[in-house]
C-alpha cells in the first residue's frame, strides 16, 4: 500500500526537491501541500514543471480535517510554521518527518511528549545527508581524544537560523565524549564582539553565510603539533533526498521523537 504524504513548503529549495522525490517514488503518494499562499490552487498551477493536481492549503488544520488518508507530513518550511505544522500533525495522529531547523529544546521536548501520548513516531533530522551524519559520528569519536574543537558551518545567505541545526547537533554529539574545557587563552579578549564565535561548553561554533554556498561544515580538532579536520559538503539538495525517503518509511514504525538520523541508521 502506498504511503500518503503531505509536504509543507513545496515551493522552497528543499520542498521542491522533496515534491520531485515523492512523485517519483512508486510507494509514495503526494496527497496535498501546505504553502503560506496559493490556498485552493493545485500544485501544477504554481509549479509548471510539476505534473500533479495536488491541492494546496495555507492552513494545516483545514488540510488534515479534509484529507482523511494522510500517513506522513514532510515539514520543510520555516521554524515557527514548522513547529505549528508538526504539532498539528501529531495531534491528528499523522507522523511528521521534519527537516526544518531552528526548533528550541523546549519545543523538541514538547513534541516528544505529544508523540508518545499519541503513540506515534516523529522524526526530526537536522541533516538528512548520509555524509553529514557520518561527519557528526566521526566528530563524536574524535572528541574522546581531542577536547579542543571548533565547528565551522557555512550556508547560503537565505538561511534563517544560526547556528545551523547540523552544527547544534554536532556540538551535542561532541559533548557526549568531550571533556568540558574552556578553549583558547584564559585571558583572551574579543576586540570585535563575536570574533571567537558562539560558545558551547567552551568549544566554539562559527556560522558563515554567503551567496554561492549550499550547506557545508568543518569540524577542526587541535592538539600539540596536529590538527584533524572532518569536513562535509552538500553541493546539491539531492544529497538530502535518500534521507527524507528513509525517514518517511521509518517513521511509520517508530514511537516518540527521534532527533537525528544517527539514531536510526
Ligand atoms: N534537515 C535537512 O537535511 C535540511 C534542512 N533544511 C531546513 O529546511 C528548511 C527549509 O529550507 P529551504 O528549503 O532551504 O528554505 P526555503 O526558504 O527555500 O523554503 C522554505 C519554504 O517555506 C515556505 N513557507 C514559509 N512559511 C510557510 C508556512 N507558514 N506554511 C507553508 N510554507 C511556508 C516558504 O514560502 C518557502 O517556499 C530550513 O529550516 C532549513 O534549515 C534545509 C536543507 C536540508
Ligand atoms: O538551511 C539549509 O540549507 C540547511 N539546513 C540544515 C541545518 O540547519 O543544518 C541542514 C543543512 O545544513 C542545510
Amino acid at each position: 500500500m502506498a504511503i500518503n504524504v503531505v509536504i509543507a513548503g513545496p515551493r522552497g529549495k528543499m520542498g521542491s526537491e522533496a515534491v520531485k522525490m515523492v512523485l517519483n517514488e512508486e510507494d509514495f503518494r503526494l496527497v496535498a501541500c501546505i504553502d503560506r499562499k496559493n490556498d485552493g490552487k493545485t500544485l501544477n498551477s504554481i509549479i509548471s514543471s510539476v505534473d500533479a493536481t495536488v491541492p494546496i492549503y495555507d492552513d494545516i488544520e483545514t488540510c488534515l480535517d479534509q484529507q482523511k488518508e494522510v500517513d506522513v507530513l514532510v515539514e520543510l518550511s520555516v521554524p515557527e510554521a514548522g513547529y505549528k505544522h508538526t504539532k498539528c500533525a501529531i495531534n491528528h495522529g499523522i507522523r511528521p518527518v521534519v527537516g526544518t531547523t531552528g526548533f528550541t529544546e523546549n519545543q523538541l521536548a514538547e513534541l516528544d511528549e505529544l508523540a508518545k501520548k499519541q503513540n506515534i513516531g516523529c522524526i526530526i533530522a537536522p541533516n538528512f545527508a548520509i555524509g553529514a551524519v557520518l561527519m557528526m559520528k566521526f566528530a563524536k569519536m574524535a572528541a574522546s581524544y581531542f577536547p579542543d574543537v571548533d565547528i565551522i558551518e557555512k550556508h547560503h545567505d537565505n538561511k534563517l537560523d544560526a547556528p545551523s541545526g547540523t552544527a547544534i547537533k554536532t556540538a551535542e554529539l561532541i559533548s557526549e565524549n568531550r571533556t568540558v574545557k574552556q578553549q583558547g587563552h584564559p585571558e583572551e579578549k574579543e576586540t570585535l564582539t563575536g570574533a571567537r564565535g558562539a560558545d558551547v561548553d567552551g568549544m566554539k561554533v562559527h556560522s558563515i553565510r554567503l551567496p554561492g554556498l549550499v550547506a557545508h561544515q568543518e569540524v577542526i580538532f587541535g592538539s600539540a603539533g596536529q590538527t584533524l579536520t572532518i569536513k562535509h559538503d552538500s553541493i546539491d539538495r539531492a544529497s538530502f533526498m535518500d534521507g527524507v525517503k528513509f525517514c518517511i518509511e521509518r517513521v511509520l514504525e517508530s514511537k516518540g521523537l527521534t532527533y537525528g538520523l544517527e539514531n536510526i541508521l
